[in-house]
């Protein structure tokens, strides 16, 4: 397996600017070569990304990577990766990617960044899928940490209707979400809309995903059930926790 290892950061310094981004301790360091590589999105990532790019940089490694959004894509280019897609490299050796929530089996919630869809993707096409995240996102069971829902992504025309459906079959409130500096709902990579849908209790994630994803105009969910294969938290100390999936 490829093997991922976060370490304690060497370089004190870095800790407060660390710690105010809510990755007090992440250092990564990624052992591959000539591997395909999934960089996913959001702020922890960043981190995981300077880090690869150092390596390749260092031990002239030869990587390609595989964006799931578009801030992922700039991100590449920034580091002077070399980009590609799933048309040329549909099968990945890893994905790295943060999360929203992550529970004791290792089910995520992920989508905070709106991007849920081609993380889901992209990560279903690697042969190994990491997760990497700070102590906050640690949880026993979904919802405990992260209070602002399962995020759904939907077809515009779908939104009340699949509001509704979420709502009348599942409990709670699937709301659209509103965009910050821009008037109205906020649209992702792929012209979409985002429900949030604050549930009132834990559910049989698997089960409940499926039945979302049935509902026309979903076009899918951000509940990553059975995929994650490790979970690395980087704890408010500076030490870092590992989490593989429970032995069923
Ligand atoms: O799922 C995501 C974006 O859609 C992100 O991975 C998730 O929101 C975590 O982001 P951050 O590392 O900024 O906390």
């Amino acid at each position: 397996m490829t093997e991922v290892s976060l370490s304690k950061t060497p370089n004190p310094q870095l800790l407060p600017r660390c710690c105010r981004l809510g990755c007090a301790t992440l250092r990564i360091s990624v052992l591959i070569n000539n591997q395909v590589v999934g960089v996913g999105s959001g702020s922890t990532i960043v981190y995981a990304v300077d880090r690869l790019a150092e390596r390749v940089r260092q031990e002239k490694l030869n990587i390609v990577c595989v964006p799931t959004s578009f801030q992922a894509r700039q991100l590449i280019l920034k580091h002077g990766l070399s980009l590609s897609d799933l048309d040329r490299h549909p099968e990945l050796d890893v994905a790295i990617d943060g999360a929203d929530e992550v529970d004791a089996s290792l089910t995520l919630i992920k989508g905070g960044g709106g991007c849920l869809t081609q993380e889901k993707i992209v990560a279903g096409c690697a042969k190994h899928f990491i997760v990497i995240a700070d102590y906050r996102k640690d949880s026993k069971a979904l919802g405990q940490q992260w209070k602002k829902g399962v995020p759904v992504e939907v077809i515009p025309i779908a939104y009340v209707p699949v509001s509704r459906a979420i709502a009348r079959r599942f409990g709670g409130e699937a709301v659209l979400r509103m965009a910050v500096s821009k008037a109205g709902p906020v649209v992702t990579d792929n012209s979409n809309f985002i429900l949030d849908w604050k549930f009132e209790h834990a559910q049989n994630w698997k089960e409940v995903n499926t039945a979302i994803k049935m509902i026309p105009g979903v076009v899918e969910t951000g509940l990553f059930v059975g995929m994650a294969e490790r979970v690395y938290f980087g704890m408010e100390d500076g030490s870092v926790k590992i989490r593989d999936p429970p032995v069923n």
